[in-house]
């Protein structure tokens, strides 16, 4: 695991980019999987302004959801690929054959989460997948009391992110379930870039790096992942 404190956000978004390319470039067939959210949202605005300025060449790139609420898809404001659309795939201009995302309308979950995994497989694996931090520990949608040992799955929500999530929708939003990369899916990853940013999450972030691996801080069950990256601005490492 490395460790990387940025004094800003964006300072620390700029670091992403640069390594999220490095590595994005040198990947055969390279494999991109992104995670909604706040924490994100300026790395990827600094991946379109490299694209819009032709300093990057995405053409040749796959990206793959990390998660969804269960009973949205694209066409509700405030879901995950709602989100992903409207801050990275649009703005990028991803041709849709390179996009495979989580429908959370699924009436099959099951075949939803092979779908994903077999998206996968088919592209060798994640070469870089872009996680936050859920104030209660969760990676994408593994809650706490999550298994290690699940791939794609649906779990149900904590309540802690049951209120959280909130902040997404502008209208108060029943979330129950969600459809999530599982962890064994993400630790077979070969990079996990985790990003975490702001004073809310200070407490959190230690517990991640610091408590002794447990189901309950899900977090904490990556952090032997050889590749794993870890970007925190100040204000989320002041307690580090
Ligand atoms: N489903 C999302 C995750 O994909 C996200 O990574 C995490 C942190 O979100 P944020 O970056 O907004 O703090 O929680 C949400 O519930």
């Amino acid at each position: 695991m490395k460790i990387f404190i940025d004094d800003t956000y964006e300072a620390m978004s700029k670091r992403i980019a640069d390594d999220v390319v490095n590595i994005m470039n040198n990947a055969p067939e390279p494999l991109f999987c992104a995670a909604s959210g706040d924490s994100p949202k300026s790395l990827y605005k600094e991946l379109i302004q490299r694209n819009n300025a032709s300093a990057i060449d995405i053409s040749s790139w796959y990206f793959l959801g990390l998660d969804e609420w269960i009973g949205l898809d694209a066409s509700d404001e405030g879901s995950c690929r709602y989100m992903l659309n409207k801050d990275l795939f649009h703005p990028l201009h991803a041709k849709e054959e390179m996009l495979c995302c989580f429908d959370g309308k699924t009436n099959d979950a099951l075949k939803e989460c092979n779908r994903i995994e077999n998206f996968i497989t088919k592209h060798n694996g994640i070469d870089v997948a872009i996680l936050g931090l859920g104030m209660n520990g969760h990676i994408g949608l593994n809650e706490p009391g999550t298994s290690p040992l699940l791939r794609s799955h649906v779990m149900d929500i904590a309540e802690t992110t049951k209120t959280v999530g909130q902040k997404y929708f502008s209208k108060p939003q029943i979330l129950t379930k969600g459809i999530t990369l599982g962890l064994a899916t993400l630790t077979e990853a070969k990079h996990l870039f985790l990003i975490v940013s702001g004073e809310k999450k200070a407490a959190i972030l230690k517990e991640a790096l610091q408590h002794e691996p447990t189901e309950s801080i899900p977090a904490t069950l990556i952090r032997e992942h050889p590749g794993l990256m870890v970007y925190a601005d100040k204000a989320a490492a002041k307690l580090l």
